[in-house]
């Protein structure tokens, strides 16, 4: 798969010749959380498989669709359906929707995700704001900014401090409604598919970690490479296994947060996330007269 400047290029100038207007706005929809297009007026809608040089969804819960319209006033971009490390896409693969979206005009990017909560409280359908990520892949080389830079897209050593926007993640945390029980914290992203073994939650914890999941770092990291806006959201479908786990028997005692320990498996994600999704999507609608300002325009601070 080509996923050089030209080729989100290509992508962009296809999407541009269909489309009302540019969007100005993106959303990447969580596991589950596809529904939060629905907050979208007159949507346009592409299949992924339609637009040049798309990868295709693989991942149930992940519709492998983009639409298009307006959320409150700003012409919006919403992914159903992201691109994971363990489907065997390279991090340059994962970034390409987002790159191109950046190409078409967006300067403000919302990542959701389902996660699994590694803080005590923290429990399923509560939703952790993004205060800083930590990218293992990345950490260990798979980052999507590996390789030779395209000075287009960004600078070849941006800076991450900052990366998720104080002022965004202030406002989400203020308009989030009460049942969301809306908090601050660091999501950590891991490679998967396997969830984690409590000695993994154990280390993952020790690493200052509020959450864990298997999406959201590399394109945060892109999406400040290319010097986008970012907002991150995930919402805590499950507890992973706590210290109190004896590890011979994690399914039977309640983790670190409320609820189940350690999820069995992706249905009980995407079940816990869709409902979840009806208080993110009232989030949305609240944030979404904030999300894009007159003037704004994707910026690169360093770039050459
Ligand atoms: O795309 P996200 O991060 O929301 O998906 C999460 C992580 C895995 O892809 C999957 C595990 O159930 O859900
Ligand atoms: N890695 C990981 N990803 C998740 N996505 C939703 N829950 C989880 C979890 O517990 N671990």
């Amino acid at each position: 798969m080509d996923v050089s400047y030209e080729a989100c290029s290509e992508a962009a100038a296809w999407l541009r010749a269909r489309l009302r207007e540019p969007p100005r706005v993106a959303l990447v929809c969580g596991s589950g959380l596809g529904a939060l297009a629905q907050e979208l007026r007159d949507p346009q809608s592409f299949d992924y498989a339609e637009i040049p040089h798309f990868p295709r969804s693989t991942v149930q819960g992940h519709a492998g669709r983009l639409v298009v319209g307006r959320l409150g006033s700003a012409p919006c971009a919403v992914l159903q359906g992201r691109f994971h490390l363990y489907e065997g896409y390279s991090p340059a693969q994962v970034v390409f929707p987002l790159r191109t979206l950046a190409l078409a005009g967006v300067h403000t990017l919302v990542l959701t995700n389902a996660a699994g909560s590694l803080r005590p409280g923290l429990g399923p359908g509560h939703l952790l704001v993004i205060r800083d990520h930590i990218d293992l892949a990345g950490l260990a080389g798979r980052s999507p900014l590996v390789g030779p830079n395209d000075d287009r897209f960004g600078p070849r050593f941006p800076a991450m401090t900052g990366a998720y926007d104080a002022g965004l993640r202030r406002l989400a945390l203020s308009l989030a409604p009460p049942e969301l029980r809306a908090t601050p914290g660091v999501y950590v992203g891991v490679g998967g598919p396997s969830y984690e073994t409590p000695a993994e939650c154990r280390l993952l914890r020790t690493l200052g970690a509020d959450a864990v999941g298997m999406s959201t770092v590399s394109e945060a990291t892109a999406a400040r490479h290319l010097g986008l806006r970012v907002l991150g959201l995930s919402l805590i479908t499950n507890s992973a296994p706590g210290d109190d786990v004896d590890d011979d028997d994690a399914g039977d005692v309640t983790a670190c947060g409320a609820g189940p320990a350690t999820p069995t498996g992706h249905a009980e994600v995407l079940a816990a996330a869709q409902v979840g999704a009806r208080h993110l999507r009232a989030l949305l609608a609240a944030l979404a007269p904030k999300l894009d300002e007159p003037g704004r325009g994707r910026t690169r601070p360093d770039a050459p």
